[in-house]
């Protein structure tokens, strides 16, 4: 479409036009686009928002903290959220939401509890101030959590989760909201294991929400309410991107955005291994390509004359670095002789098949 521009003789406005027309092919006519609960009507400026924030570096989303609001990544002002939350196991995932809620303020250390299995993480979860830790849940500790709070997040293993279901499910009452962040367990699997009538939100967020840079997707279960899919939006959006889903596009988000982060980490040391392979030092390596696909990321939420509900294409982005006969066409066709964009296609559908699987 560049060449055909030049040919016409159209200047670098107009060829820019050119290649947005030529893009917007990847946008259905009348799509609706919902992030974090915004139609597609506000979904440019929450998109420019959330990079705006990402910008301004790893505590983007970071409040006040006065005065009980926090600023979401998407630059609203969030209330923090009063309820008490209880959270059955506190690992990677479950402890990377509890800071980046602190961080964001939308909670605090007196309004959290854990039920947690070993000293370690006791240990850590005492180190940034959470003072209600319990034990076990298959060992009275779903009972002191339901007893204590009334937003419970379920972060332990999929594996794990019949047991944990068994046990909490007799301290469940109308006033408590489950949310699950289980890949692959089904809302059905939820409901019927915590009982009829019982609340609960499957959540799919991502480790970047421990520095304010989170992507989650979350659904509804049949007795959550208008209310709980709010509240649930309030926390995902004070770490970072959020939006609703289908259930049915669960495995979807978490092959995609789920497992993602660790797709792109293998990419960010692939790059820097390249770098010392052309002779630069590991840490200067290691610092460009993280910077390079942070600063690549933010690109696609830039808001020029191309973009489309706030997102740049990434393949106009891709073309703009791309000089005729220069270095980086070289590199993009080695990639793609070594079939790297299948290979990431695949990864995320595995990743998806496999979120199935574990529904059991
Ligand atoms: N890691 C990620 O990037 C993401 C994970 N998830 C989901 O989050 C969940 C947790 O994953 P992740 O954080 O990686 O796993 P971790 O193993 O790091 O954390 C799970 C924690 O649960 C604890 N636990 C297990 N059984 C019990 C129990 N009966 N009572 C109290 N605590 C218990 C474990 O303790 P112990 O170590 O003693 O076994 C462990 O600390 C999974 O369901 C996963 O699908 C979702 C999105 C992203
Ligand atoms: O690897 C996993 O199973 C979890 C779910 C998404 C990310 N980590």
């Amino acid at each position: 479409m560049r060449l055909l521009a030049a040919e016409q003789g159209l200047g670098p406005a107009a060829a820019a036009a050119a290649v947005a027309v030529s893009r917007q092919a990847w946008l259905l006519p009348g799509r609706q686009l919902q992030w974090a609960g915004l139609t597609s009507s506000a979904s440019r400026s929450a998109a420019a928002a959330a990079a705006a924030a990402s910008q301004s570096g790893s505590t983007g989303g970071g409040g006040s903290g006065s005065g009980g609001s926090s600023s979401s990544s998407s630059g609203a002002k969030l209330k923090a959220v009063p309820e008490r939350i209880g959270f059955i196991g506190a690992g990677q995932m479950g402890e990377a939401l509890i800071r980046g809620f602190l961080k964001a303020r939308v909670s605090s250390p007196g309004k959290i509890c854990c039920s947690v299995r070993d000293f370690d993480r006791q240990d850590a979860l005492e180190r940034i101030g959470i003072g209600s830790i319990f034990g076990d849940a298959t060992e009275g500790g779903s009972e002191e959590v339901a007893r204590f709070a009334r937003i419970i997040f379920l972060c332990t293993k999929p594996q794990a989760m019949p047991e944990v279901l068994e046990a909490l499910a007799p301290h469940i009452t109308p006033d408590h909201l489950v949310v699950s962040i289980a890949a692959g367990i089904t809302l059905v699997t939820l409901e019927e294991a915590l009982g009829e009538g019982a609340r609960v939100v499957r959540v799919m967020p991502n480790t970047p929400s421990l520095v304010q840079s989170g992507a989650s997707a979350f659904c509804l279960g049949r007795h959550a309410t208008q209310q709980d899919g709010e509240l649930v939006e309030t926390l995902l959006s004070s770490v970072g991107f959020c939006i609703q889903v289908q259930e049915k596009q669960m495995d979807a988000v978490t092959g995609l955005s789920g497992s993602g982060p660790a797709f792109v980490y293998l990419m960010i040391e692939a790059l820097a291994d390249g770098g010392v392979a052309a002779g630069l030092p590991r840490d200067t390596a290691l610092a460009l390509a993280a910077k390079t696909v942070a600063g690549a990321a933010q690109m696609v939420f830039s808001d020029d004359e191309t973009s489309v509900l706030g997102m740049v294409h990434p393949g106009v982005l891709k073309d703009r670095v791309a000089s005729p006969a220069g270095t980086t066409i070289e590199g993009l066709a080695e990639l793609e002789s070594s079939g790297v964009r299948g290979a990431f296609i695949r990864a995320v559908k595995r990743a998806a098949a496999r979120s199935k699987e574990l529904a059991g």
